[in-house]
């Protein structure tokens, strides 16, 4: 579960990025989070991965209070959670495959339960085929899937994507909403945050608003 009660986020400098934000999502939802640019929408998933610190208010994730909790425990927290976030790249160098393989490896997996597990996330996203391609041959919407199975192959039980049909044609945007809808029904509790809504209507979901810092939905 993650709950938000009366949530502030000041950002040095000044600027207040959310106001009064409280929010309880059950696990297992799967949840929009949209609004203008600038609404708080990164801001709330980077609180959420403990990416930012809030103000003030509690945020409880998985059990776990995010204020309360020392910078040692972070790694644990973030097991549990798979991020598609903009700032994190894809290796240009590297095959499909290990770029999958990298997050496993950093944990000292077993390397052929690790192999495992890599074809199971890439087959989840359609890429089996494509395991040794270099991601600068994939198109757009396939990098992207490609970023969800690095982010789901230590099997999270929260996923949180940042905005990730931001520069995708209409049909990739359309095929990386139903890759999320399929981790969610199998249990995954799945936060994407998007301005774009239009995309939205074909694919249900909670939808909860941002503008300017404050929840309007
Ligand atoms: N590290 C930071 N330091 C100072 N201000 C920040 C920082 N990060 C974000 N902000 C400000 O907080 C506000 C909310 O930013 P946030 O990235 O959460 O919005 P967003 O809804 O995700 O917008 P976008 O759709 O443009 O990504 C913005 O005005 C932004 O300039």
């Amino acid at each position: 579960m993650i709950s938000f009660s009366h949530v502030y986020k000041r950002y040095p400098g000044g600027y207040e990025a959310l106001k009064d934000v409280t929010l309880t999502i059950a696990p297992g939802e799967l949840v929009y989070i949209t609004g203008h640019s600038g609404a708080g929408k990164t801001t709330l998933l980077k609180l959420v991965a403990a990416i930012e610190r809030p103000t003030s208010g509690s945020i409880i994730v998985n059990g776990q209070n995010l204020a309360q909790l020392r910078r040692s425990a972070i790694p644990y927290l973030r097991r549990n959670l798979g991020l598609v976030f903009q700032d994190q790249k894809l290796l240009f160098d590297r095959s499909v495959f290990d770029n999958v393989m990298l997050p496993l490896e950093v944990s000292g997996f077993d390397r052929r339960e690790a192999a495992r597990r890599v074809r199971a996330a890439l087959d989840k996203v359609g890429l089996l085929n494509r395991e040794k391609a270099l991601p600068i041959t994939l198109s757009g919407g396939e990098q992207q899937r490609l970023a969800i199975a690095r982010a789901v192959v230590g099997r999270p039980s929260i996923l949180l994507a940042d905005e990730p049909t931001g520069n995708l044609d209409t049909a990739y945007a359309h095929e990386i909403l139903d890759v999320f809808a399929a981790f969610n029904r199998v249990g995954v509790t799945v936060l994407v945050a998007t301005h774009d809504e239009a995309i939205l209507r074909s694919h249900p979901g909670r939808v909860v608003t941002l503008k300017q810092g404050e929840l309007v939905a």
